[in-house]
């Protein structure tokens, strides 16, 4: 088998007395996109320092191509695509003098990449930077990543603020770029619907912790949504029922989601004595705010996550845990 493109055994980072990142195994796999999913705080920026080599880790190891992260040589370094929060571009630069800037020396550079994302981001390369939206400057960074053919593209939200068209254009750039099955593309986001349209895999982070690390496929088949009435039910009640990641109150219905829902749940959902018990689809974003959310508030609402799913090949536990 390939070695994996990343690999994080035991990665911790404290800052201070705070673990921010906690007991990291993970791998991200050759040729396939996986998303990095977490609230705010979650660690996903953290995580990515280290493995880029930018942060050292309190403890464990990041592995990164081949080599720890923490001794990257310039040369595995030029192999990674690296796109952070923000997009920093010289704002007085026109695009075209970006690329002549950035392809000096690289002998690597696809122009003919850089032109195509330009193009596809609607971008006149005479332009300025200065004058170019949000969504165009974000355009113009990922083309300058992405010329120099890394094999490895890290993206820390690279959607930030994005509105829907340049959104469509990051999504189809990525999959074009990752289609060829030997790229790999590491992505941190908060845009679901995008992951649900580009990625291979989903990771999870909560708190510091992995909680879910398998295929989209894997995670969307092992989340299971109820919708149903109820006149007098609380919380104690739904908490008896395994499986169950989240239940929340809208107006007289109540949604239920559960992961790995098996016959010991269905029976406990029937002794809850619900009326008009029904399957409902789901989405994918659904499910993953299932997970996300975790917070209990007044009676209208209550959330609960109390689930292990593992990886199809079980190997790496996954999942939600108080
Ligand atoms: N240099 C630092 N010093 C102290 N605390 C830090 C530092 N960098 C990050 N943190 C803290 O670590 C935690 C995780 O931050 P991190 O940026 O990794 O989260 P994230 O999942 O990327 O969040 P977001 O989705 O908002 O980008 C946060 O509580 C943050 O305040």
């Amino acid at each position: 088998m390939n070695q994996p493109a990343i690999e994080l055994k035991r990665l911790t980072r404290y800052f201070g007395s705070k673990p921010v990142v906690r007991d990291l195994d993970f791998d991200v796999p050759v040729g396939k996109v996986t998303a990095l999913l977490g609230l705010n705080g979650a660690g996903k920026t953290t995580t990515i320092r280290m493995l880029m080599g930018l942060l050292s880790p309190t403890r464990g190891r990041a592995i990164t191509l081949g080599q720890d992260a923490a001794e990257m040589t310039p040369q595995t370094r030029s192999r990674i695509g690296y796109l952070v929060e923000g997009h920093y571009l010289y704002g007085s630069m026109r695009v075209s003098d970006c690329q002549q800037f950035q392809r000096a020396g690289n002998e690597q550079w696809d122009s003919r990449l850089f032109d195509d994302v330009v193009r596809h981001f609607a971008i006149d390369p005479k332009s300025r930077v200065s004058n170019l939206s949000r969504g165009q400057r974000a355009g113009v960074a990922l083309a300058l990543v992405l010329a120099p053919g890394p094999e490895l593209l890290v993206l820390d939200d690279p959607a930030l603020g994005l509105d829907p068209v340049s959104r469509r254009a990051l999504n189809e750039t990525l999959v074009q770029y990752a289609g060829d099955g030997e790229r790999t593309v590491l992505l941190s986001t908060h845009l679901l619907d995008d992951v649900e349209r580009i990625a291979d895999r989903v990771a999870v982070m909560i708190g510091g912790r992995l909680k879910v690390d398998t295929t989209m496929e894997d995670f969307g088949s092992r989340i299971t949504t109820y919708a149903a009435r109820s006149e007098r039910l609380d919380a104690d009640q739904l908490a008896a029922v395994p499986g169950l990641v989240e239940a929340r109150r809208l107006a007289d219905r109540w949604q239920l989601t559960l992961a790995d829902e098996d016959d010991e749940s269905r029976a406990a959902l029937k002794r809850l004595n619900f009326v008009d018990l029904e399957q409902t689809e789901s989405s994918f974003a659904d499910a993953v705010l299932s997970y996300l959310t975790r917070e209990r508030s007044d009676g209208s609402f209550f959330t609960q996550s109390l689930v292990s799913m593992k990886t199809q090949d079980g190997n790496v536990a996954s999942g939600v845990t108080r």
